[in-house]
């Protein structure tokens, strides 16, 4: 990567550069025995696992058990308090270009007096992409999510959805390798939820991004993972936070009918509930 005029070493592109005895075996994301305390409090006791290249991960459990703070700490804006956050093997300690943070709140990730296109230019503009190439990049992203024909319109004309498909297609701008998602379909209604839900699929898959996703909702977690993580508030003494760890083995594409019916999903739904209402959620 060149920014301004100098060459700045990505320690992970580095580290992926000089060979798989260097990088080529370790996961794309590794939290090692990661807790995190604020305020006084133990908000995430130690928590490992790992995320592997294309793999989409959801984090779900109950309000306040911490799922935005660990998801923060994959993007350097909080620190681990103990253990690590490994990218390709190498310590994250900086935001960097290669991961994106997708923020539930649209209206406040977006500046209202830019356009749809000036807002997808902002990621351009960060990662020190050549002014000539901002245009067809901006083009590009717009049309992965459907916007093509209104980059020129201001954020508060657009629907929430399209609000959030603006989010994200400036987040592709910037392309990622990892994705961090934080309920980023929470404010939107339920059709609009499950047609993004769909689009986000789509473009994971074409572009073979790396997803961590938070929510809330424990069926949007089963439809769009690959797996899922289920993390307990206060788990006790020397107890992590990562209560549960569950694969999703339902083929993809999904579908928003056959998927919800298929008998895995209708199983892992009961797994997870029960879990949840048992309050380790
Ligand atoms: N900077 C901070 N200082 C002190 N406490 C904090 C800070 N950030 C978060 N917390 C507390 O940490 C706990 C976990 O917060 P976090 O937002 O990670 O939970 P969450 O699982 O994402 O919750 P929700 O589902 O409601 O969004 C909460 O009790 C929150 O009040």
């Amino acid at each position: 990567m060149v920014a301004a005029g100098r060459a700045v070493v990505d320690p992970a592109a580095a580290a992926r550069a000089a060979g798989p005895t260097a990088a080529g075996a370790a996961p794309l994301l590794r939290f090692d025995a990661v807790s995190i305390r604020l305020g006084g409090r133990e908000i995430l006791s130690p928590t490992s696992f790992e995320v592997r290249r294309g793999e989409f991960v959801c984090i779900v459990g109950a309000s306040g058990c911490g799922k935005t703070t660990l998801l923060r700490t994959a993007s350097a804006l909080v620190a681990p308090t103990a253990g690590r956050v490994l990218r390709h093997g190498v310590p994250i300690t900086q935001p960097a270009r290669e991961i994106a943070f997708v923020f539930q709140d649209y209206g406040r990730a977006l500046l209202p007096w830019r356009t749809v296109e000036g807002n997808v230019r902002l990621a351009l503009e960060a990662a020190h992409v050549p002014a000539a190439e901002h245009a067809a990049r901006a083009a590009e992203v717009l049309a992965k999510v459907g916007l093509a024909a209104h980059a020129q319109k201001f954020p508060l004309q657009l629907s929430g959805g399209m609000q959030q498909r603006v989010q994200i297609a400036r987040c592709l701008a910037q392309q990622p390798e990892l994705m961090l998602m934080d309920e980023p379909f929470g404010a939107l209604d339920a059709m609009t939820r499950q047609g993004l839900q769909d689009e986000l699929a789509r473009l994971v898959r074409d572009d073979g991004l790396t997803v961590i996703f938070v929510t809330h909702d424990l069926e949007e977690a089963i439809y769009l993972g690959d797996r899922v993580v289920a993390l307990q508030a206060n788990p006790g003494p020397g107890r992590p936070s990562l209560a549960r760890m569950i694969d999703v083995p339902i083929p993809r594409p999904r579908d928003q009918l056959t998927t919800r019916e298929h008998p895995e999903f209708v199983r892992l739904r009961r797994e997870l509930f029960t879990f949840i209402e048992e309050g380790h959620g």
